[in-house]
């Protein structure tokens, strides 16, 4: 598929700011934020610090905010709890797709103003993987069943690997964003993430934002790995205009 071309100078990147402490989280942002679209805050930071870490990393840089919480609870349990995030108004916000239909539905209902994001099948799970879970693969076929039912719901966006991204497009059109972590640029390391892909295959594929995380911030000058990952992604969006 041909990749949609961007006139924005921000690269399509939403950099996960897995950090332990606040300050790191801050300095990460800032050095990142004049390159990358979005910032992705999850777990490790917002149980931690709760509401005041995304204050802290929106700050003064121009970024869309991801608030990756991968809610999944009963339907009025995750109401409440959106409810409680949309206040910080990110741009996206994570539900397990497999929370269901009703949960998807009512999250989408809390949140108007937020893209509510279902994860279909995590990028650290391979074929083998699902099947110790009891969810009936191929990981292919999962996440398609899981984004069917997640936009049938009303999610706006989802999350799947960089391997089902073009099967996805094809499958729910353009007007639903497909974000992709499991994204390493060639020669660095796949760590925990098994179903993995370069940015550049990532964003061929119809992608429309990779979240890359440790590719950026575990190396000496993050800023600099974020331009240089944006660099790259410019340079085969104009490669294959
Ligand atoms: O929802 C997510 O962002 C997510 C879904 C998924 O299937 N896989 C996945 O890795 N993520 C997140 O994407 C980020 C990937 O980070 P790196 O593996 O360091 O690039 C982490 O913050 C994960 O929590």
């Amino acid at each position: 598929m041909t990749p949609r071309r961007r006139t924005n100078v921000a690269a399509p990147i939403a950099v996960a700011i897995d950090a332990p402490e606040i300050e790191t989280a801050a300095r990460w942002a800032s050095a990142v934020a004049p390159h990358v679209s979005t910032v992705k805050v999850g777990l490790e930071l917002y149980l931690r610090y709760g509401p005041e870490v995304i204050t802290t990393v929106r700050g003064a840089n121009k970024v869309s905010i991801f608030l990756d919480l991968k809610l999944h609870d009963i339907p009025d349990t995750v109401a409440r709890a959106t409810r409680n995030v949309a206040r910080l108004r990110p741009s996206y916000l994570t539900v397990h797709a497999t929370g269901g239909r009703d949960m998807i539905a009512a999250a989408v209902e809390a949140a108007p103003e937020t893209r509510i994001t279902a994860v279909t099948i995590l990028t650290s799970l391979d074929d083998a993987a699902l099947e110790t879970v009891g969810i009936r693969g191929p990981a292919h076929d999962a996440v398609r069943r899981l984004a069917v039912l997640a936009v049938d719901a009303g999610a706006q966006a989802l999350v799947c690997s960089p391997h089902e991204v073009a099967a996805l497009r094809a499958e729910v059109g353009p007007d639903v964003t497909l974000i992709t972590p499991g994204v390493r640029p060639a020669g660095t390391d796949r760590g925990d993430q098994a179903r993995v892909a370069t940015p550049e295959e990532a964003l061929a594929a119809g992608a429309d934002l990779l979240v890359i995380g440790r590719p950026i911030t575990q190396v000496p000058d993050p800023g600099a790995a974020a331009a240089s990952i944006a660099a790259a992604l410019r340079r085969s969006e104009t490669a294959s205009a």
